[in-house]
């Protein structure tokens, strides 16, 4: 870590600073980031909580923006010496349309390029996905796979196609010359299911169990692995890759790294309930409930239903075709690239980052 002797001379943006990542992120660097003279929050919705934070020694500069627009971006952008860039539409249920997600989730990091290489930001780290490689249309299995394992990422989907194109065009902008004439430093981190403080899917897990009569009922085999990773530790990579990415450029300069701590291996479900079981809430039955043939028409019917409505209202459950085959589909990393290349360590163990979500969802409960 560096000393807190070092001067504070350095300015960083977070793109999605107010998000469920980005918050975290923010915060992470506010404790751990000694160097820093000053963060800009960059976000289209700003959070109150963002005020207490401009009592302390770093100057803390909210700015509510969109991606999607070039002349905003580069003003953010401008004078900052690393921008993590983790501003996207998360939707995987059909609340934007795919056009949208594009525009969000591929213009507005080609615009982030852009303003680095137009202001003289040499060094961008992007908020990239495992859905970047998988799962693939076929529905096969990732099983304990690293950043080099071979895997046919296929995909159709809207969100995980335009992650895919961010990423790459993060990975080709290594070393284009930026103003100034030094050339810009890129990497991409792959978080896995992030789980934590602010994660609402798993909010909506809570109190879809309250309105349940305290119950979950099993839909997918236990023996699907899904990889997941507590939000602290996949801000403390952010923080780590944006601190060492300066000295270890040749290295780590267009080079991707999966998120990945000491989470267990878990179904989605099964990984769920470690911290609504201590909720109250229980999952019922040791195996799917329904037969899978029922499932995907009820995912079918959710997606004619949601298009039914749509001049309506916005129907956006969890269940749709897509996110049945992404839960049931094992898709688990297990690697040590990132502790190779710049001495990354969990920094939140399972059983800490295990308290700290239980301990949210139960201050999540009285906002059921
Ligand atoms: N949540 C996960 O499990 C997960 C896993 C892997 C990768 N990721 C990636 O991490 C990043 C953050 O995800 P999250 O889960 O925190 O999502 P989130 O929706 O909580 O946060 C995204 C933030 O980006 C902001 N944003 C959206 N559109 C914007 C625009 N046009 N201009 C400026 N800001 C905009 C939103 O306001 C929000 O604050 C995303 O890039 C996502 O693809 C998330
Ligand atoms: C209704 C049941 C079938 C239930 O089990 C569905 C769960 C489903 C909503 C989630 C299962 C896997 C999740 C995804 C995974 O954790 C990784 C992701 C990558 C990240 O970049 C964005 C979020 C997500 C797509 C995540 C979304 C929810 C699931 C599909």
């Amino acid at each position: 870590m560096a000393n807190s002797a070092q001067t504070q001379e350095l300015v960083y943006l977070v793109t999605g600073g107010c998000g469920f990542l980005g918050e975290h992120v923010v915060r992470m660097l506010l404790q751990r980031e000694p160097r820093l003279r000053e963060l800009r929050i960059f976000d289209l919705h700003l959070g109150p909580w963002l005020e207490e934070l401009k009592t302390g020694p770093v100057q803390v500069t909210a700015i509510q923006g969109d991606v999607t627009q070039a002349h905003e971006v580069a003003a953010a952008v401008a004078g900052a010496h690393v921008v993590i860039h983790t501003a996207g539409l998360v939707d995987v249920f059909g609340k934007t349309s795919p056009e949208t997600i594009h525009e969000v989730n591929v213009q507005g990091t080609q615009n982030v390029i852009e303003a680095c290489v137009q202001t003289g930001t040499r060094f961008l780290i992007y908020t990239s996905s495992m859905e970047v490689v998988g799962p693939n249309i076929k529905g096969q299995p990732f099983y304990r796979g690293n950043e080099n394992t071979p895997y046919e990422a296929v995909h159709r989907h809207p969100y995980p196609c335009s992650k895919a194109l961010a990423e790459r065009l993060v990975l080709e902008a290594n070393g284009r010359e930026v103003l100034g004439g030094l050339p810009l430093v890129t990497c991409a981190l792959r978080p896995t299911g992030i789980y934590g403080e602010g994660h609402q899917i798993m909010k909506d897990f809570y109190h879809q169990g309250l309105r349940l009569g305290g119950r979950l009922f099993r839909a997918i085999p236990a023996s699907v692995e899904h990889g997941r990773v507590y939000v602290g530790n996949v801000a403390w990579m952010h923080v780590l890759v944006a601190r060492e990415l300066e000295h270890r450029a040749a290295l780590m300069g267009g080079q991707v790294y999966f998120c990945y701590d000491n989470s267990p291996y878990k179904s989605y479900e099964d990984f769920n309930m470690e911290f609504l079981g201590p909720c109250g809430l229980r999952l019922v039955g040791t195996r799917p409930l329904m037969p899978y043939w029922l499932l995907v028409l009820l995912a079918a019917l959710n997606t004619l239903l949601q298009w039914l409505l749509r001049p309506l209202l916005l129907y956006a459950p969890l269940l749709n075709p897509y996110t049945l085959a992404v839960a049931n589909t094992t898709f688990t990393v297990s690697t040590d690239k990132a502790r190779r290349h710049f001495g990354y360590e969990p920094l939140f163990s399972w059983e800490e980052s295990r308290t700290r979500t239980i301990r949210w969802v139960r201050t999540a409960e009285g906002s059921a």
